[in-house]
């Protein structure tokens, strides 16, 4: 067995391969990737919040400022990048909170050239890198009043560790017992249709005369829990999910009559009578495109309330015994100082402690060949466990080497 080709990235070198010299900061990790030298974190700002990111073209020796999209992490006290394809580098960032080590800044991925297109500059865009895959969002429509919020709370009190709501944002008036941050995030037009324009939205609508929308953040946010995400939205929203990449779960709930619908709306007495009739013309054109579009996977009829509730259980496969929630582990990986990084194919091996193999505490791989998502959201797929010193480490290392 040969030397294995350890490589550090925790101080920069002086010397770039394109001749460009850097000041040199622990904080800073610089890579090259297809002609341009990527240069991450240390800003010239120290108080910044985030990682900076600048790119020197090495074709035209010309330093470029990127737009930088995405969830960008905060600063800290050292990073390294390794590249694991030619289209995104993977930060590793020291002292960071165990399940807020790895980052990915993507650089050439379908979703920053699409972007690319769009602000008409060079965009990077940063996402945060997750272990496992999220589970299937459950998307759930239907008429003001015809009962989601309440068949909602009862999932969510029934199976707390299953499902997470995906709190929206909304420029109409929080109800009496409304909190925001838990129920909605009451937010000004302008702040929302600012954001909407920075993409931060997954889908958004105007129903019954507010804005209304579903963040990516506030998705993500949920699964990160590793719970199931549940957002209760209207139908224009619903559409815009099934148009968009990500795989959900549509229902659709009806009420049994449009006397009972109007029954139950002012029962609940949340709404003025101008509202209450607004809602109740709005609930035609929904019940119609509910039931008829093709767009839901599923319609539940809300007739009587246990009834319906065991019918969504039974579709949600909660009917049996329902096991337990997916958990999300604790990432035990805090890295020391001086650590070696060893890249294969699709996997990239962390020596913890020593660069010394064998003199090693602590071996890591991370599995990166079945990534999902990505910026401007999280990726996930992210494989991380602790590999014996003995077996794979030395495995993946002799075929590099
Ligand atoms: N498109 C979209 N619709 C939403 C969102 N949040 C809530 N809604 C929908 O907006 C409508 C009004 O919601 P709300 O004012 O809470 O009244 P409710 O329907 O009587 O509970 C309902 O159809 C919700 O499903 C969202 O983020 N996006
Ligand atoms: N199956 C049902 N039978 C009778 N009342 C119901 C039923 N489902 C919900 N309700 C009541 O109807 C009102 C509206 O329900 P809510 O969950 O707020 O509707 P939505 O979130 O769809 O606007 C609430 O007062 C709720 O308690």
């Amino acid at each position: 067995m040969g030397e294995a080709p350890a490589f550090y990235i925790e101080e920069l070198p002086e010397e770039l391969p394109s001749g460009i010299t850097l000041k040199s900061r622990s904080c800073e990790a610089a890579i090259d990737i297809g002609g341009k030298t990527y240069l991450i974190g240390g800003a010239d700002d120290e108080s910044a919040l985030s990682l900076g990111v600048r790119i020197f073209d090495k074709s035209t020796s010309q330093w470029i400022n990127p737009t930088v999209l995405g969830t960008k992490p905060k600063t800290c006290k050292g990073l390294w990048a390794v590249s694991p394809g030619q289209d995104r580098v993977l930060i590793i960032r020291k002292g960071s909170q165990p399940d807020d080590g790895i980052w990915f800044l993507e650089v050439d991925t379908p979703y920053v050239r699409e972007q690319e297109k769009l602000h008409g500059t060079k965009v990077v865009a940063w996402s945060k890198g997750m272990r496992g895959n999220a589970q299937k969002p459950i998307v759930i429509s239907g008429p003001s009043g015809v009962g989601k919020g309440t068949l909602v709370n009862k999932l969510m009190e029934e199976f707390p560790s299953f499902f997470g709501f995906s709190v929206s944002h909304t420029t109409r008036a929080p109800r009496v017992m409304e909190k925001d941050g838990i129920h909605y995030h009451f937010t000004e037009k302008s702040v929302m249709e600012r954001d909407i324009k920075d993409g931060k939205f997954l889908e958004y609508a105007s129903v019954h005369g507010n804005l209304y929308g579903t963040s990516i953040e506030a998705v993500e946010l949920v699964a990160d829990e590793g719970k199931r995400c549940i957002l209760d939205i209207d139908v224009q929203g619903a559409r815009s999910v099934r148009a968009s990449s990500i795989e959900a779960m549509f229902i659709f709930i009806c009420p049994p009559s449009m006397e009972e619908l109007e029954r139950r709306l002012r029962a609940r007495g949340t709404e003025t009578e101008e509202q209450v009739l607004k809602r109740l013309r709005n609930a035609k054109s929904e019940l119609e495109q509910g039931v008829s579009s093709g767009l839901f996977d599923h319609i539940l009829y809300n007739d009587n309330l246990g009834d319906c509730y065991q019918r969504l259980k039974k579709l949600l496969g909660l009917d049996g015994n329902a096991g337990s929630a997916v958990q999300s582990l604790p990432l035990e990986i805090n890295l020391p100082l001086k650590d070696s990084v060893y890249v294969g194919k699709n996997k990239i091996i962390i020596c913890c402690g020593s660069s010394e193999l064998k003199e090693s505490h602590s071996l890591f791989a991370l599995d990166v060949s079945s990534l999902n998502g990505g910026a401007p959201g999280r990726t996930r797929g992210l494989a991380i466990y602790q590999v014996d010193p003995c077996c794979e480490g030395l495995e993946v290392i002799n075929k590099l080497s």
